[in-house]
């Protein structure tokens, strides 16, 4: 092993950790490639370990994952032996977590408090319990491990690093709002544009058969449920919030997502459909009452857009559809997966420091781990 690279765990290589091993294979500048070697991957089944590194493309290392027996272990174990692994070379291991599970969540405190990096798209562990979030960051500070998670919110875009600039250098966060959805801002992006009509429907394209091109794009989390229920802008909600100094410590977010108020979309028949693709399959019943919905707010002039907004000094926290004016940047400037999301600070007032673009699809997620990975390496690797 050569000190001089970073030694990457992966665990989760579907959509986005296939990415992940994309990009770090293929992608990368040379003299960035060579700060990271790939010694372990693993899904739920299956895991291998190349002590010399993978070389090739993704294709192959999936390929070779594949081909390995099931282990039989326990997450526990498994994260037991990836703790062994490291031992020794305490600050050289960057453990980059590509599932959504919680149950690897919940282990981060044993990763970390063994001085392995962290780097993960996975909004769990940060939206879940006050008392897991401390857990985390307490085992990093004593342990140095640094622990990055830009592409929870708004996948590549610079939410985090944004949010975390314009607090470090002394900046007061007065409001922070935007779509914070991918799949439902393509939903409503391709549902409820900005067109006056006149006739009886605003829409050709039935409101699940979107979602369906959602899922097939990539953006839905493993379940669409976990983006329609609102439950994933409520966990990016918790996310930023947590970051704000005066909210950091309040009991406003102790329960994490589940203490935000959210509007689910989600019709109650389907609540506890716990299989994504039966989900999927059952949504076109509800087409009509979406529709309705939708024709009722064009008839207003307004499209639906389904926001988040937060407000450290009042404490108001919500995740819900609204209607926004046809000339709404909202409803007039996004398309696809667009994030939009708008920060108000004592600095960036009236007019607030908006970012946009793609929130969502495996490559763009994949680039925000990717540039977390970049930024461990920069700071761990002797130059
Ligand atoms: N898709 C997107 O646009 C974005 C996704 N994200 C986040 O990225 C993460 C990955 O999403 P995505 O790639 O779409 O998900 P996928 O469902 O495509 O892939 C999940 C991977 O995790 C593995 N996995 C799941 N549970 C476990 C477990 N308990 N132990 C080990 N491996 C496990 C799965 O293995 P197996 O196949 O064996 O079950 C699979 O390899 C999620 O946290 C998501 O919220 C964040 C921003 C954007
Ligand atoms: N399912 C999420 C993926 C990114 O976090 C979304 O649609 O935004
Ligand atoms: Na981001």
């Amino acid at each position: 092993m050569s000190s001089q690279k970073l030694q990457v765990l992966v665990l989760g290589v579907g959509l986005v950790g296939k990415q992940v091993i994309h990009q770090l294979l293929s992608d990368l500048p040379t003299h960035l490639a060579s700060q990271f070697s790939i010694v372990w991957l693993a899904n739920s089944k299956q895991r291998l370990h190349v002590a010399a590194g993978l070389t090739g493309t993704a294709e192959d290392a999936l390929s070779q994952l594949s081909k390995t027996e099931p282990h039989g272990l326990s997450l526990s174990k498994v994260i037991e032996e990836i703790v062994e692994l490291a031992e020794g070379s305490r600050g050289k291991y960057l453990f980059v977590d590509n599932t959504s599970s919680q149950d690897v969540a919940n282990l981060y405190p044993t990763l970390v408090g063994a001085g392995i990096h962290l780097v993960t798209p996975s909004k769990k562990a940060f939206s879940s319990s006050a008392t897991l979030y401390a857990d985390i960051f307490r085992a990093a500070t004593q342990s140095k491990a640094i622990v990055l998670r830009e592409a929870t919110v708004g996948a590549g875009l610079p939410i985090i690093s944004t949010l975390d600039d314009l607090i470090n250098t002394g900046d007061t966060i007065l409001k922070i709002e935007g779509v914070l959805s991918g799949t439902l801002s393509f939903l409503f992006n391709e549902y409820s544009q900005p067109k006056p009509t006149t006739t009886t429907t605003t829409t050709t394209t039935p409101f699940s058969q979107i979602l369906r091109g959602a899922k097939e794009a990539g953006y839905t989390e493993p379940h669409p449920g976990d983006d329609l229920n609102g439950s994933d802008v409520a966990r990016k909600l918790t996310i930023l919030a947590r970051m704000i100094p005066s909210l950091s410590n309040s009991d406003l977010l102790k329960e994490g997502f589940l203490s935000v108020p959210t509007q689910s979309l989600v019709p109650a028949a389907l609540q506890d459909i716990q299989d994504g693709s039966d989900f999927v399959q059952k949504l076109p019943d509800f087409d009509a009452d979406f529709a309705k919905q939708n024709k009722e707010a064009a008839q207003a002039g307004c499209v639906l857009r389904y926001v988040g907004v937060l407000d450290p000094q009042s404490g108001h926290i919500k995740a819900g559809l609204e209607r926004y004016p046809f000339d709404h940047p909202f409803a007039s400037s996004l398309s696809g997966s667009d994030n939009i999301i708008s920060f108000t600070t004592k600095r960036y007032s009236p007019n607030p420091l908006i970012i946009q673009g793609a929130g969502a699809g495996a490559a763009v997620t994949a680039m925000g781990v990717v540039a977390n990975a970049i930024k461990i390496a920069q700071i761990v690797l002797p130059l």
